[in-house]
């Protein structure tokens, strides 16, 4: 792997005048931290507020290990003073120290993908972030997409956020600059856009895929969650930049105003009169044939993918290639070759008798709905559904995702799904407030066997919420567990191995 820590900056070459403390210095920074426990000698530390309290209680513990500066706001200047004797290293105190910190490592590391774009919306920032790499690939170009599912592509790695926090996603963006990446793909969630995460990146293009409800718990309202993904197009995508937005959202008009107040391109899609036009759609079995048109030209493309939703992915992802400067027509030309994303509608397994298991990552009421309705011109029998909701996020959609799994499948097992630090019988009880009449299946493989168990000839299977997960996380441990090798094994017992 490349060695993308770089030499010293000074924090004017960072972008960073100190404003308190010992303002005339300008000490040689030798990295960005963000976490007390972490800081080492030379750091700026930057001290923040967050959801569990104030980073400014720990400027003392960072100016111990000999941190060179310090970034923060009014509070946390007043907290040091309250701490700390003497303030013998520079401070900047910043009305956004999220904002400035975004731009300051962007400085820092340096180098980025020539082109980038950025996908905001509650549901498909994955899947578009991967279709858009897949078009760049099949088009010769070297490209990555992260996000959830970590660092996919011509690079690979793990991540632990969907939107990496600044130090974390600049460093990468180096790295993969250095690797000989050209071009990245990336995910803007709600929190890393309210929290600044991804300031410093420079776009060619962003597009939105809708709205509707998610972390609630962390936002509050359904406004400020909305303003958080607004600000991809307000404040994060340049002017020369473009915005690529699924108008059959009800929100889609909305952020169209503010790209184009911002004098920002717009490439729309949609069902009616769009740019990208999705005319009509025929699905069968094993995936779907999609008329098109791109500004009046008709068009059209086999898709091995199950779900209409994902056809919408796919022409986002074309959409936003495009808007990064690559020829229509070529763009087109690849969409044929599209790959099911992982754990996002994907054939994970098939009984003797024919029916079809698929594994889903659909954890929000609107995506439980959207997947279910997606599959039924799939499928000649009944649609069966297991799913559960986490821990520690969001309480108010469960008995949502539970009604929208009673109104859309004819069978539903509720079980768990990452209970985290909360009880999973509760967590379960709640999710069966909205579909009553539901099997109540604690132990998820235990719900996936008896899910597929109960498949007759036609019918079909979908496995919700964990999509490409690796573990199940009770508590504090995260037990191995994956929705895909599960349903395997349990086709294997119910068929006999050689199924
Ligand atoms: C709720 C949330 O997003 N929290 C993020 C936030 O933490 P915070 O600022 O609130 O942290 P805090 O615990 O209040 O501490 C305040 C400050 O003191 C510092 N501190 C704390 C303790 C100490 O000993 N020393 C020290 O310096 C902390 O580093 C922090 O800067 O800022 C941190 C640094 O950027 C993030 O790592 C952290 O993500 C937490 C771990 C998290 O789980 N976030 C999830 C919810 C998240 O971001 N998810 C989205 C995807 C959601 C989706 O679409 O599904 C994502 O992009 O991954
Ligand atoms: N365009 C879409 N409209 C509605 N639902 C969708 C759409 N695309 C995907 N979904 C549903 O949402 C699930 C998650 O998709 P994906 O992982 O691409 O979204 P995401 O926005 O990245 O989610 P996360 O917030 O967890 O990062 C899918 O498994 C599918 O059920
Ligand atoms: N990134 C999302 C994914 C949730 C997936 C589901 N398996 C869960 O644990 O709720 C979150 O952390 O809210
Ligand atoms: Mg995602």
């Amino acid at each position: 792997m490349a060695n993308a820590k770089p030499a010293g900056k000074s924090l004017l070459e960072m972008g960073l005048t100190a404003n308190a403390g010992m303002v005339d210095a300008d000490p040689q920074i030798l990295g960005i931290c963000v976490d007390s426990r972490k800081t080492n000698a030379g750091d700026l530390f930057v001290a923040m507020c967050g959801v569990n309290g104030h980073g400014g209680e720990f400027i003392q513990y960072a100016l111990r290990m000999d941190a060179a500066a310090v970034l923060t706001d009014a509070a946390g200047l007043e907290i040091a003073k309250r701490n700390v004797a003497k303030l013998d290293v520079p401070f900047i105190i910043s009305d956004d120290p999220r904002l400035d910190l975004a731009h300051a490592a962007a400085r820092f590391y340096a180098k980025q993908p020539a082109t980038m774009t950025a996908v905001t919306g509650t549901n498909g920032k994955t899947s578009v972030a991967n279709f858009t790499r897949q078009i760049w690939e099949n088009l010769g170009k070297q490209a990555t997409n992260f996000g959830t599912a970590g660092v996919e592509g011509a690079y690979t790695a793990p991540l632990s956020h969907t939107t990496p926090e600044p130090v974390t996603l600049h460093k990468l963006l180096a790295e993969l600059s250095d690797a000989g990446i050209t071009h990245a793909s990336m995910e803007a969630s709600s929190h890393g856009l309210d929290q600044r995460r991804l300031d410093g990146v420079y776009l060619t293009a962003a597009g939105f895929t809708n709205f509707t409800q998610d972390h609630l718990d962390y936002h509050e309202t359904f406004e400020a969650y909305f303003d958080a993904k607004a600000g991809l197009f307000t404040r994060v995508l340049p002017p020369e930049g473009s915005a690529v937005i699924n108008m059959d959202d009800p929100r889609g008009v909305d952020i169209k105003s503010l790209a184009e107040a911002r004098g920002q391109d717009v490439i729309t899609i949609g069902s009616n009169d769009c740019d990208i036009t999705i005319l009509n759609s025929r699905f069968d079995a094993t995936g779907q044939d999609v008329r098109f048109s791109w500004r009046g030209d008709v068009r059209t493309v086999r898709l091995s993918l199950i779900g209409g939703f994902q056809a919408q992915n796919v022409m986002m992802a074309a959409g936003l290639v495009i808007a990064s400067g690559e020829q229509a027509k070529d763009v087109f030309d690849t969409l044929a070759e599209m790959r099911t994303v992982s754990g996002r509608m994907e054939l994970a397994a098939t009984r003797q008798n024919g029916a079809p298991v698929f594994v889903d990552y659909a954890h929000t009421p609107d995506a439980v709905e959207t997947a279910l309705r997606a599959m039924r011109p799939h499928i000649m029998g009944r649609l069966i559904v297991v799913l559960g909701a986490g821990g520690d996020r969001d309480t108010s959609k469960r008995k949502l995702m539970g009604a929208a799994a009673a109104e859309n499948a004819d069978v539903v097992f509720v079980t768990d799904d990452n209970p985290r630090s909360e009880d999973p019988a509760s967590i379960r009880e709640m999710v069966m407030q909205g579909c009553p009449d539901a099997n109540n299946v604690g132990d998820r493989a235990q719900a996936i066997l008896r899910g597929i168990d109960a498949l007759q000839p036609g019918d079909a299977l979908l496995i919700a919420g964990k999509g490409h997960e690796t573990g199940q996380t009770i508590g504090n441990d995260v037990l191995p567990f994956n929705d895909v090798e599960q349903a395997s094994v349990a086709v294997a017992a119910l068929d006999g191995m050689g199924a």
